[in-house]
């Protein structure tokens, strides 16, 4: 039996959308399958993904997401994977607003026109929430040779500063970053740099390993922790990964927003 899916793309972060009700016994083993980049499925000209999206319309009005990442693993929360649920969801509920299930906790999506917006819950800093192997937060300490600040937004993220985002090798400066005994359950990691309208973003991310052309838990990660040394003072940050741009809304006390742009690539079946 094949599994009928559908491709989408928040700045760049793409995902294969899949209703939960297809015929997939292991999600974890479908994602290695159909994501990779070399032998993965190809739409748009562009083969592979960033995970897996599995989605589910609960109750007639709540979308329920589990994210299955290309190491066959899953994450609790995906800020552009979550944009494109919303966008997925859209197409069948009757109205612009709900809410999304996640494993990190319930977050509201508003659909617009252009953008769709998406309520990150509140970032933590705290090292039981990250999680750190430590009792005392991670701000703007040396590890692994990088000045790191680490944060919570619904996926653990280590945040690093630095001139100019384009100058530094992300594929090896990352693995030793995230894989440090510092997270147990290791990191996203993020490089940013000042940029005209705000911030520069590269992001490493676990559960791909390698770089990403966007990532949204990593720009609220770095405006939050932009917010927190003192970079800023906004309570909207602009912040432009690779793929597109993201705006990240901090409110001194609330959830995070965080909205951009999300793009239809196109709808297959592949083999489960
Ligand atoms: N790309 C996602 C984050 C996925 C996080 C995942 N890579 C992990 O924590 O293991 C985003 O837009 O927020």
């Amino acid at each position: 039996m094949a599994v009928a899916f559908e491709k989408y793309h928040g700045t760049g972060n793409d995902f294969l959308v899949c209703e939960v009700s297809e015929p997939v016994d292991d999600w974890g083993a479908f994602a290695i399958t159909h994501c990779d980049r070399e032998t993965g499925v190809e739409v748009d000209g562009r083969r592979g993904a960033d995970g897996v999206l599995v989605l589910s319309i609960e109750g007639g009005d709540r979308v329920r997401m589990r994210l299955y990442q290309p190491d066959g693993g899953t994450a609790a929360m995906c800020g552009n994977g979550a944009r494109c649920a919303a966008q997925w969801a859209a197409r069948r509920l009757e109205t612009d607003e709900f809410a999304i299930d996640t494993p990190a906790g319930e977050r509201y999506a508003r659909v617009g026109e252009e953008v769709i917006e998406i309520e990150m819950g509140v970032p933590s800093f705290a090292p039981s929430e990250i999680p750190l192997a430590r009792e005392e937060s991670l701000i703007r300490e040396e590890v692994e040779g990088w000045e790191v600040t680490a944060v919570n937004t619904g996926v653990p993220h280590a945040v690093v500063f630095v001139d100019d985002v384009s100058t530094v090798d992300l594929a090896s400066m990352a693995p030793p970053v995230r894989h440090a005994e510092v997270f147990p359950e290791g990191a996203n990691v993020n490089l940013a740099s000042r940029s005209e309208r705000g911030f520069d973003q590269r992001t490493f991310e676990r559960g791909v390993e390698g770089e990403t052309r966007s990532c949204g838990t990593g720009a609220v990660a770095i405006a939050v922790v932009a917010k927190r040394l003192g970079l800023v003072e906004d309570e909207r940050v602009s912040v432009s990964p690779p793929g597109g741009e993201l705006l990240v809304e901090v409110p001194e006390n609330g959830p995070a927003v965080l909205s951009g742009p999300v793009a239809f690539e196109g709808r297959g079946e592949v083999a489960p």
